[in-house]
């Protein structure tokens, strides 16, 4: 599998590509199989682990026995050509960019592909990543599975389309909870709480609910309604955020927008 000979090729060491790279040296892959081509280098501690390979530009005589494409989507159409030294028709291609399509990942030459989209809770190990597979036989879907899985949960999907939309929901959607995080702090602040106080109030119940969302068993509707006795403040809340005007129509149109978006970005 891998090896320094066919080591595991990461392209691109942002955001992305560095949480990944932290969930594989977690995960026990050792560094001399893994080679990273980013020409600016955050200064990371993953990057610094002794026996990696990190270089600028892709480097001769190496064939990649799995080659993860992480970098943005506009600059994928210039990096594309320059890889194809990089692999056979063996080596399993895995990108995670916003919208690039399986055909334009072909264009690297035959052989498996996935299309994932992860997001960034992947840098804490509870990253969620949506996936669809190509011409990639039982073993390349495992491979792909386990590297996908060290930094979260992976979901496969049949239909290349699905990824758009989830990346409108999973891959974008930590940002729509951080937003949701400020407008709340925003509107205890305008309702009369001290700046700070209304912030960290704000931040630890979003904490909070997500970590009672993680080890609970009960559906998130059931413990949207242990908060809300009948009658009481919770109830008078839900009564704007759920009208017909409210945050699930918002959702949608923001859902939408997403998935149109990544479907641009691939087009
Ligand atoms: N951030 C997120 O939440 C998610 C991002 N994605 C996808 O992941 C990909 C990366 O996003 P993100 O990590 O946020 O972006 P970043 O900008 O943080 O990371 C991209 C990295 O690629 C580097 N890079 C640019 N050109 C090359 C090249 N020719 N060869 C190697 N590396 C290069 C960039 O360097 P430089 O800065 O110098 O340009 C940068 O360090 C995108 O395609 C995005 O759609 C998917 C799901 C979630
Ligand atoms: O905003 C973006 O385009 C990327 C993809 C999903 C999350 N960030």
């Amino acid at each position: 599998m891998l090896s320094p000979e066919r080591p595991l090729v990461l392209v691109g060491a942002g955001n992305m590509g560095g949480a990944m790279l932290e969930g594989w040296l977690a995960a026990g892959t050792s560094p001399r199989s893994i080679v990273v081509i980013e020409p600016s280098p955050p200064d990371t501690q993953a990057l610094a682990t002794p026996g990696l390979t990190v270089t600028a530009t892709a480097p001769d005589g190496i064939t990649a026995s799995t080659l993860v494409l992480a970098v943005k989507p506009q600059v994928m159409g210039e990096v594309l050509p320059k890889l194809t030294g990089l692999r056979d028709e063996a080596t399993l291609v895995v990108s995670i960019a916003a919208g690039i399509t399986i055909e334009t990942l072909k264009t690297l030459g035959r052989g498996p592909v996935v299309r994932a989209i992860p997001n960034t809770p992947s840098s804490v190990g509870k990253g969620m990543t949506a996936a669809v597979a190509d011409g990639a036989g039982e073993k390349d879907v495992a491979l792909a599975d386990k590297l996908l899985s060290s930094i979260g949960t992976v979901e496969w999907v049949d239909d290349e389309a699905l990824i758009d939309v989830a990346t409108a929901v999973s891959g974008s959607g930590p940002a729509y909870v951080f937003y949701l995080v400020e407008a709340l702090a925003a509107a205890g602040e305008k309702a009369g709480l001290p700046a700070d106080v209304a912030a960290v109030l704000a931040r630890r119940t979003i904490i909070g609910a997500g970590a009672l969302l993680d080890r609970s068993p009960l559906d998130p509707a059931t413990l949207r309604r242990n908060v809300t006795s009948p009658g009481g403040t919770t109830a008078a809340a839900l009564e704007v955020l759920m009208a017909g005007d409210g945050l699930g129509p918002l959702m949608e149109r923001a859902v939408a927008a997403a998935t149109a978006r990544s479907r641009e970005l691939g087009s």
